[in-house]
């Protein structure tokens, strides 16, 4: 059985702007050493999210506990090791040096400083050149590498990157991503990310948190199908999985091609007798801490979802790890972002 590491614990979040509730959360871990996905379409709350966790804003309502401690009562000295990639980050009008340097300077911290920043830029796929630079002298991609170059520098605890493959190219992303990579190998860090390049930020996480209007789409592991999409003749999205298996959504005649699809595990029946159910291996068993039910996940073409059913059932029903099972999604349910 998988065992988790929480390291936030949120509890009855709810967080207001302008009396408008913009996150409602009842109940949500975040595990240590992973590198969680945050998923949803513009205005789900992710930013919002993301300054709980970085502990930049206070929720209006609720509790965060992190390692076990109210954030109400985190010391300073925990709360400088989280540390938080805005959305359009700001660069100082210096140089690539300078800007890198900066949060070490404040720490006074700049034991062989030229060294860590050389080190640093190379982790981000930039020359050692680079740190002559003014700001004013970067592409997009350079200066969205650079400021996460300011982050990493300081091997926090907790890196919370909103949108860090915003406005950069496929090779900039690619070189975030083994960044983010190296970040939690060398330090251990846990890194929360959100990103609209659904199929980078599927590739780059471990786990998945998918928001819609503020609200969890799901506590746990979240089912998100991606594209490439075909149509039907009806002109429904249908996922063809690398096995030729298929599924057609109904009614999403007016969906984009580039949609996610988001399935609630609760919205996906083991061995149910249906007409249009398809075949899948079960790859594991596990009960998750914060659940009642045992978490099945299986394997369609390449492609692992899981379902949540009472252990009993799972015993009735002889479901192992390995084993093959019918597997029917309640597509009328999928939540599209
Ligand atoms: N400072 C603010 N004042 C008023 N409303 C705000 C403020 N910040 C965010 N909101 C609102 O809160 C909701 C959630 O916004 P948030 O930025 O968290 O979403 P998001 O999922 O990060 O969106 P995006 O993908 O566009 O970055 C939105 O309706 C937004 O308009």
């Amino acid at each position: 059985m998988d065992t988790v590491n929480p390291l936030y614990e949120l509890r009855n979040i709810e967080h207001f702007h302008d009396e408008k509730k913009v996150l409602d959360i009842d109940k949500l871990i975040l595990e240590q050493s992973q590198i969680t996905g945050v998923f949803g379409p513009n205005g789900s709350g992710k930013s919002t999210l993301f300054s709980l966790l970085s502990f930049v804003n206070k929720a209006t309502i609720g509790t965060i506990l992190f390692n076990g401690i109210d954030s109400k009562k985190l010391e300073q000295k925990i709360k400088r090791d989280i540390v938080i990639l805005p959305q359009n980050p700001y660069l100082l009008k210096r140089s690539v040096f300078e800007n890198i340097a900066y949060g070490l300077r404040l720490r006074n911290d700049t034991k062989d400083l030229r060294q860590r920043v050389e080190t640093t830029l190379k982790q981000v796929g930039l020359e050692s050149s680079f740190k002559n630079r003014k700001w004013s002298q970067l592409s997009g991609g350079e200066a969205q590498r650079v400021a996460l170059a300011a982050r990493l520098i300081l091997k926090p605890k907790v890196l919370i990157l909103d949108e860090p493959t915003s406005g950069v190219d496929t090779n900039s992303a690619q070189l975030i991503k083994e960044a983010i990579f190296l970040a939690k190998q060398k330090w251990d860090t846990t890194l929360f990310i959100s990103s609209h390049d659904h199929n980078w930020l599927n590739h780059t996480c471990d786990k998945k948190v998918a928001l819609f209007q503020g609200k969890l789409v799901e506590n746990g592991s979240i089912n998100l199908l991606f594209a490439p999409w075909k149509k039907d003749i009806n002109g429904n999205l249908v996922k063809e999985f690398l096995c030729g298996q298929k599924l057609v959504f109904e009614d999403s005649l007016y969906k984009k091609r580039d949609s996610i699809v988001m399935l609630n595990s609760e919205d996906i029946y083991l061995n149910k007798k249906s007409q249009n159910s398809i075949k899948a291996v079960i790859t594991s068993i596990h009960k998750p801490t914060c659940d009642e039910q045992m978490q099945v996940e299986f394997i369609i073409g390449g492609i692992t979802l899981n379902s949540k059913l009472p252990k009993e059932e799972i015993e009735k029903k002889n479901l192992l790890p390995g084993s093959e099972v019918d597997v029917t999604i309640d597509t009328s349910k999928a939540c599209w972002i």
